[in-house]
């Protein structure tokens, strides 16, 4: 494969992607919040292209990135838990209508959604590595697939052209769109 036929980026899936029974969490950061917005815009805009329901998009915010893989665990099995909530197999049994057409099951999938940025100091790299460590266990931890959304940049333009909003003429691409095709993908992956 020559290199001017390189396509750097992932290669849409060949399977047909419903996402209209899904329930998808996502987990952001508030910092670099003007870079992690249009992220989880774009995520939300892949989810709803695929068929999920803005109802069944739950989002939820922290301070930085070393807090997503613990809120994401936490959130994910409460999610678990309160599907096994006897109110909610009655509600099942007697076909209750949820509000807003919101079924509070189990997280199919979920998002974690960041921006971390080099500074002139170690920081970066311990957070790095124990965010990419912690969220790989999250998913295997819980079952649920957990898609690992946190850009790692060495500058400010790095990241932004990675949310689509660079400073030039070329934008860039929102990451953030492949981050919601990939939970979608991952939630209805199976034999
Ligand atoms: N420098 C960045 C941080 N740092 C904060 C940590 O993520 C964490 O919130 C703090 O250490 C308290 O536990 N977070 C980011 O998301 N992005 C950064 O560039
Ligand atoms: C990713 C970080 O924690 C980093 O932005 C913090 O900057 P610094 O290393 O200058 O403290």
């Amino acid at each position: 494969m020559g290199g001017d036929d390189f396509h750097k980026g992932v290669k849409p899936s060949t399977q047909s992607l419903d996402g209209s029974g899904l329930r998808i969490l996502i987990v952001h950061t508030r910092w670099n919040q003007e870079i992690v917005d249009p992220l989880v815009t774009g995520a939300i805009a892949s989810l709803e292209q695929l068929g999920v329901k803005r109802d069944n998009i739950v989002v939820r915010d922290v301070p930085g990135a070393y807090e997503l893989p613990g809120a994401a665990q936490k959130l994910i099995r409460q999610s678990q838990q309160q599907s096994n909530l006897v109110s909610n197999i009655v509600d099942d049994l007697l076909n209750t209508p949820k509000l807003n057409d919101e079924r509070r099951g189990p997280f199919d999938a979920a998002i974690c959604i960041g921006v971390l940025i080099k500074g002139s100091t170690m920081h970066f790299e311990y957070i790095a590595e124990a965010v990419s460590q912690g969220i790989m266990r999250v998913g295997l931890e819980t079952g649920v697939p957990t898609v690992f959304g946190v850009l790692t940049c060495l500058t400010d333009d790095q990241a932004m052209q990675r949310a689509g909003i660079g400073r030039g003429e070329d934008k860039g691409h929102n990451h953030g769109q492949d981050w919601g095709t990939a939970a979608v993908e991952m939630a209805l992956l199976k034999l």
